[in-house]
């Protein structure tokens, strides 16, 4: 008989019955987006914020109606900052004197450190203007804060939180938090650092057995939406637009050390916009089954194992692909699903996310109703397919299982 410890917690799979999941609903961060900052801000469109908003509790309300548990980002960091230590830990790592400049840090965190916790946490996800910062009583000293507007931001907003896919991502009972790729994205991470450190919802048996990812950095960059653990003991990770080649080498070197997984896999994406991340192109709906866009074709993957205690790297050229992803799996062969559409309509539904379904079940798959044809295609080939409006909230460039962050399956 096998001694298998319990599975309190962590996501072994992609596809095990989804059990507890964070999210983000988008809020103020999103009135920040304006045609000039939205492309730094990794957004193609300023977005309709109530819109959102009503579509993001569209999504919520589907998942909790099949029995997962949902946590909203918002409402844990508002419980941390409860917490004069952890709020000042937080602060401190947020006001980042080598990003901000140290007096302006400084003018940040005398305007802030005292907020209510929600307020708190508003100006963390929404940041902060020169005009805000006056309101708070606080007259910036910073030199770069001296000539500027009073609608300059002085702590630039999270806008792209709403994707807890990337920021940090479950492998089995270890968290990666991500090292981000784009600086507009980096203080994401640590939010959910600190999350999984002091959080309740995160404390005894549902802790995290460690938490990979805070120190790396430089070049060292990998990204949640990359992340695609295919069965218990092996992971897919994009090379991508996002995560590189360091930051993968990192990542199969820390998992592999300590046996977390046998075999990390990979897989070589196009740098594209359109594919940032390996989720954008394909994603998991069942034990044997991988909805792909069909125009992407076979790509090079690499296996990374550990073997005599060295890490070797076997290089698979890209007819092999199918292959190494059905090992991965556990299958005899991998059943690709590509929706039978011309060139002009897959680019379409893959740039509105008709591939970056999320698995709460074998077979089982949440997706954006805009991907009518694809989602028809999955159920014609036996998908159950739970749809729901999402044009406004896709324009991030971000679908279902972007909008996810799965704690535990199973
Ligand atoms: N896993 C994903 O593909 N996430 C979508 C991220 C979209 C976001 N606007 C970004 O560019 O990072």
């Amino acid at each position: 008989m096998t001694d298998t410890p319990p599975r309190y917690q962590g996501v072994h799979d992609e596809i095990s019955p989804l059990r507890r999941v964070i999210v983000h609903r988008p809020g103020p961060e999103l009135e920040r987006l304006t045609p000039d900052s939205r492309e730094d801000l990794l957004f193609d469109e300023v977005l309709w914020r109530d819109r959102a908003e009503a579509q993001h509790s569209e999504f919520t309300a589907l998942l909790t109606g099949e029995g997962v548990e949902v946590l909203e980002l918002t409402q844990l960091l508002t419980d941390l900052l409860e917490d004069a230590d952890v709020r000042s830990r937080l602060l401190g790592r947020a006001l980042d004197p080598a990003a901000l400049g140290d007096i302006a840090a400084q003018d940040l965190r005398e305007a802030i450190a005292d907020l209510p916790a929600a307020q708190l946490v508003d100006v963390m996800i929404a940041g902060i203007t020169v005009s805000e910062l006056r309101r708070l009583g606080v007259a910036p000293r910073s030199i770069s804060l001296q000539h500027v507007p009073g609608e300059h931001l002085v702590l630039d907003p999270l806008p792209n939180h709403l994707f807890t896919r990337d920021s940090s991502a479950w492998i089995g009972d270890v968290v990666s938090v991500s090292p981000m790729r784009r600086s507009a994205r980096r203080r994401e991470s640590l939010h959910l650092e600190a999350i999984y450190r002091y959080h309740p919802a995160f404390a005894g048996a549902s802790a995290p057995r460690r938490i990979l990812g805070p120190g790396a950095g430089g070049a060292a960059t990998v990204e949640g939406g990359d992340v695609m653990l295919l069965s218990p003991r092996v992971l897919a990770v994009g090379l991508s637009e996002r995560t590189t080649a360091v930051g993968v080498e990192r990542l199969a070197a820390d998992l592999l050390e300590d046996g977390t997984v046998d075999t990390v896999i990979a897989i070589a994406l196009p740098h594209q916009r359109s594919m940032m991340h390996l989720d954008t192109v394909t994603t998991v709906v069942d034990q044997e089954s991988m909805l792909r866009y069909g125009p992407l074709g076979s790509l090079e993957t690499f296996e990374i194992q550990r073997r005599g205690g060295r890490l070797v790297s076997r290089a698979r050229a890209a007819g092999e692909m199918d292959e190494v992803l059905a090992r991965g799996l556990g299958v005899e062969s991998l059943r690709v699903l590509s929706a039978p559409l011309d060139a002009y309509a897959a680019a379409r539904e893959q740039w509105d996310d008709g591939c970056n379904v999320l698995a709460i079940a074998p077979g089982k798959v949440v997706a954006y109703e805009r991907a009518a044809a694809t989602n028809e295609y999955l159920r014609a080939q036996g998908i159950e397919v739970l749809e729901f409006t999402g044009d406004e909230l896709g324009r991030g460039r971000g679908g279902p299982r972007c909008m996810s962050c799965p704690v535990a399956r199973g």
